[in-house]
């Protein structure tokens, strides 16, 4: 199994669940280089021997593969598919489950920060664009089958899943035609994120600044 965008504080649960439901991480994947915390990826390898992580090639931080959209990572019988979704970041990626010919129903995708429940990603740093942030959701996520679960990176407004077809009808700013999207984008005022200085830098290299300049 994967686990996708962890945090560096969470590590020990994350990993305590695993252990606990007897399944066998192999890869620990992120969506994009985020801003607000330092990822776990980097700890979790340090922990648990064999797990390679993930990152998109466009992202141009470190981890041990880089995928590029249509790769297909594999794990078990099932596959997550990476789909392209820039915009909030350059090198944001979407990961789709999918399978064989028995595909489960609904499939599940981790947005990142694209698309958030009732919201989506700021577009104000890290080669952001709002004209870029609706065309990926429009064309990579929202064509997704309806039933699609859509899990992000947050939950700010206190859910933790949705669905493709509450998104489209219910999402205050990617349900607006572009010309609105970019104004509310270029209006939203968000304060700057207080990790964004720590977190950015560390990420670039899988969450581990502080060993490898521990270790120089
Ligand atoms: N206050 C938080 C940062 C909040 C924030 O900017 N969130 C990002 C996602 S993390 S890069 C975002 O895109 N928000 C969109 C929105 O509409 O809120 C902190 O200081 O960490
Ligand atoms: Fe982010």
């Amino acid at each position: 199994m994967q686990l996708v965008d962890p945090v560096d504080k969470t590590v020990d649960r994350d990993l305590s669940l695993v252990k606990d439901l007897g399944l066998k991480l192999i890869y620990a994947i992120n969506t994009h280089v985020h801003a607000d915390h330092v990822t776990g990826t980097g700890l979790i390898k340090t922990k648990v021997s064999g797990v390679r992580s993930i990152i998109s090639k466009a992202s141009n931080a470190k981890a041990d593969l880089f995928v590029e959209p249509g790769d297909k990572i594999c794990f078990g019988d099932l596959f997550l598919e990476v789909r392209a979704t820039p915009g909030h970041t350059l090198g944001c990626v979407t990961y789709v489950t999918g399978d064989g010919p028995d595909q489960p129903q609904p499939r599940m995708a981790f947005t990142g920060d694209a698309l958030l429940i009732r919201g989506c990603g700021r577009t104000d740093f890290q080669g952001g664009s709002s004209e870029l942030l609706y065309k990926s959701v429009h064309s990579q996520i929202f064509t997704l089958p309806k039933d699609t679960l859509i899990y992000p990176a947050h939950d700010y407004k206190g859910f933790t899943v949705s669905t493709i077809q509450e998104e489209m009808l219910y999402n205050p700013r990617l349900t607006k035609d572009e010309e609105k999207f970019k104004s509310i984008m270029e209006n939203l005022n968000l304060a700057y994120p207080k990790m964004i200085d720590v977190a950015v830098p560390a990420n670039m290299v899988c969450g581990l600044q502080d060993l490898a300049s521990k270790s120089a």
